[in-house]
C-alpha cells in the first residue's frame, strides 16, 4: 500500500520508489490508490518524470474538452508505443501534424460507411459461426480471447486492406502481438534500452522489420490499383496524398500498422470481456437471449436491427465501463493551469485511468457489479450520477477514438449474433485479474467450455 506523504501545494505525493514498484505490479491499484485520496488529485514520480494523476471526471473532461487546445499527447505512455506503431494517427503528438492525419482518416470512418463496415462485419461472424459449427454441440474448450482476435483481426484486414487474414496479413498480426506484449513489459521496465542489442530487443526490432516490410508491401500492391471490394475506403486517401507529396510512403505504412493495432486489439477485448460477464451473470445473459429471440428470431444480426437490440447495447456499454480496454490515458500541459485548485505547470504530465475512474463509488451503486441496466436510455435503472460524461470508453473532444461508431456498432453486432446461438461456461478461475498493459485484457486469455445453445426459446439458424 502507498499513503500520500509530503503534499506539494495541495497536491499529495506519492514516494518515487513505491509507486514504481506498484506500478509494475499493479498498475491499476497505484491508480486506485490516488483515487482514494482526498480530492483524487497526486502528484506521482514515475517513469522519470513527475506526473499529476485524476481521477475526477469533470477534470478528465476538461483536459480532453473544455480546455484541450492546452493539451498534447508527447507523454510517456504514447512515446513507448512509438517504436511499435511509429509515426501513427494515435500517437501523434498533436498540432498540425495531427490535424492534417485525423482530416485524411476521418472521412474513411463517416457513418454513410457504417454499412460497409457492418457488412464486412456480419461477413466476418459468419466465417466465425461456421468455424464453431464444426465444434461438438456438447461443448468445445477454447480460448475465447483468442477466438475474438481472430474474428477482430479478419475484420480489420477485410476492411482496412480489403484481404483476408492469410499469409501475409496473418505473420503480421503475430509479429504485432508479440510486439505489443514486448512495449508494455517495456513500459514498466524500461532497462536496457531498445538500442541495447540483448535477445529480447534484436526479437523486437526483427518483427517490426517484418511489419513494416509486409505493411509496405501491401501498400505498393494497392499503389494504383482500385480500392478492393469491401474496403471502407482508406487506402486510396492516404495513396492519393502520397502522391501529392503530403505524407510519406513510410507515414501511410504506420498509419495502417496503427490502424489495425487500435482496430483490431480493442475489439476483441472488448468482445472478450462482454462475454465473461455474461457468463457470471445468468440473469443478464437470460434478458439478452429474450431480446435475441424476439428481435432476430434466430437470424444473425444486421445493422437494420440494433435500434431494436437496445438491451445488446446496454451489456457493451456496461462491459466498456467494467473494462475499458484503453486503461490508462495521459496528456501533457503545454502552458501552465489550474484543475481544482492545483496549479499545473507547463510541460506537467497528466495521467488517468479510466478503468479506476469509472468505478468510483460517489457516481455508481455496486460500482463493480454488472448491471446493464445502468445505460437503460428510458432511464429504468439508470444511475443517479450518471452522465455522459462519466463513462468515455472512446475518449472525448477532438481526439476521441475516430472508430467509435464502427466499433460499438460492430460490438453489438458480434454479441447478438454470438451469444444467439452460443453460450459459455467459464472454465478458468475466475474473477479473472484484468492484466493492464497496452491495453486492458484477461491476464491468462479466457478458457471457456463453447456450448451451442439448445432449447425452444432459441431458434438456431441452418
Ligand atoms: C471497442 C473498440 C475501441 C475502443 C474502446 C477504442 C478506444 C479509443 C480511445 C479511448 C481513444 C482515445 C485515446 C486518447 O485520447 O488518448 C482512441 C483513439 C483512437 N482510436 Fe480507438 N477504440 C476502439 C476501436 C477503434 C477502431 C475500430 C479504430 C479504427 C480502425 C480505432 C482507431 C483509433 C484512432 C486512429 C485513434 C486516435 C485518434 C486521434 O488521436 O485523433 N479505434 N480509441
Amino acid at each position: 500500500m502507498v499513503r500520500p506523504r509530503t503534499p506539494i501545494g495541495q497536491t499529495a505525493r506519492l514516494p518515487t520508489v513505491a509507486a514504481f514498484r506498484l506500478f509494475r505490479r499493479d498498475p491499476l491499484g497505484l491508480f486506485a490508490e490516488v483515487a482514494s485520496g482526498p480530492d483524487g488529485v497526486a502528484r506521482v514520480d514515475l517513469l522519470g518524470r513527475s506526473m499529476v494523476f485524476i481521477t475526477d471526471p469533470d477534470h478528465v473532461r476538461y483536459v480532453l474538452k473544455d480546455n484541450h487546445r492546452n493539451y498534447d499527447k508527447n507523454a510517456p505512455i504514447y512515446n513507448a508505443a512509438r517504436p511499435f506503431l511509429g509515426e501513427g494517427l494515435t500517437v501523434s503528438h498533436g498540432g498540425e501534424d495531427w490535424l492534417r492525419r485525423r482530416r485524411l482518416v476521418q472521412p474513411a470512418f463517416h457513418r454513410q460507411h457504417l454499412p460497409m463496415a457492418a457488412d464486412v462485419t456480419e461477413n466476418c461472424l459468419a466465417d466465425t459461426l461456421a468455424d464453431w459449427r464444426t465444434y461438438p454441440d456438447s461443448g468445445a474448450e477454447v480460448d475465447f480471447s483468442l477466438e475474438m482476435t481472430r474474428l477482430t483481426m479478419r475484420i480489420a484486414c477485410r476492411s482496412l486492406f480489403g484481404v483476408d487474414v492469410v499469409g501475409d496479413v496473418a505473420q503480421i498480426a503475430r509479429n504485432l502481438d508479440f510486439a505489443a506484449g514486448f512495449v508494455a513489459e517495456f513500459l514498466a521496465r524500461p532497462f536496457p534500452p531498445l538500442f541495447v542489442p540483448t535477445r529480447r530487443n534484436r526479437e523486437f526490432r526483427r518483427a517490426m522489420r517484418q511489419v513494416r516490410d509486409l505493411t509496405a508491401a501491401i501498400v505498393r500492391s494497392r499503389t494504383g490499383a482500385a480500392e478492393p471490394a469491401g474496403a471502407t475506403g482508406l487506402l486510396s486517401p492516404l495513396l492519393t496524398d502520397t502522391e501529392a507529396g503530403g505524407s510519406t510512403p513510410g507515414q501511410v505504412r504506420d498509419e495502417l500498422i496503427g490502424l489495425f493495432f487500435a482496430g483490431h486489439e480493442t475489439l476483441a477485448h472488448t468482445l472478450t470481456w462482454c462475454w465473461y460477464l455474461l457468463a457470471r451473470n445468468p440473469a443478464a445473459d437470460a434478458r439478452l437471449r429474450t431480446e435475441l429471440t424476439s428481435v432476430l428470431g434466430g437470424r444473425p444480426a444486421t445493422l437494420a436491427d440494433l435500434g431494436a437490440l437496445r438491451y445488446t447495447r446496454m451489456v457493451v456499454d456496461e462491459a466498456m465501463r467494467l473494462y475499458p480496454v484503453v486503461w490508462i490515458m495521459m496528456r501533457r500541459a503545454l502552458g501552465p493551469d489550474v484543475i481544482a485548485g492545483h496549479r499545473i505547470p507547463a510541460g506537467a504530465v497528466l495521467a488517468w485511468s479510466p478503468y479506476v475512474g469509472n468505478r468510483d463509488p460517489r457516481v455508481w451503486s455496486e460500482p463493480d457489479e454488472f448491471r446493464p441496466e445502468r445505460f437503460d436510455p428510458d432511464g429504468n435503472g439508470r444511475e443517479a450520477g450518471y452522465s455522459r460524461h462519466s463513462v468515455i470508453p472512446f475518449g472525448l473532444g477532438p481526439r476521441a477514438c475516430v472508430g467509435a461508431d464502427f466499433a460499438t456498432a460492430e460490438a453489438c453486432l458480434a454479441v447478438a449474433t454470438l451469444a444467439q446461438e452460443y453460450q459459455s461456461v467459464l472454465l478458468g478461475r475466475t474473477p479473472i485479474r484484468p492484466e493492464a498493459s497496452l491495453t486492458l485484457h484477461p491476464r491468462d486469455g479466457l478458457p471457456v467450455l463453447l456450448r451451442r445453445r439448445t432449447g425452444h426459446d432459441v431458434a438456431v439458424a441452418p
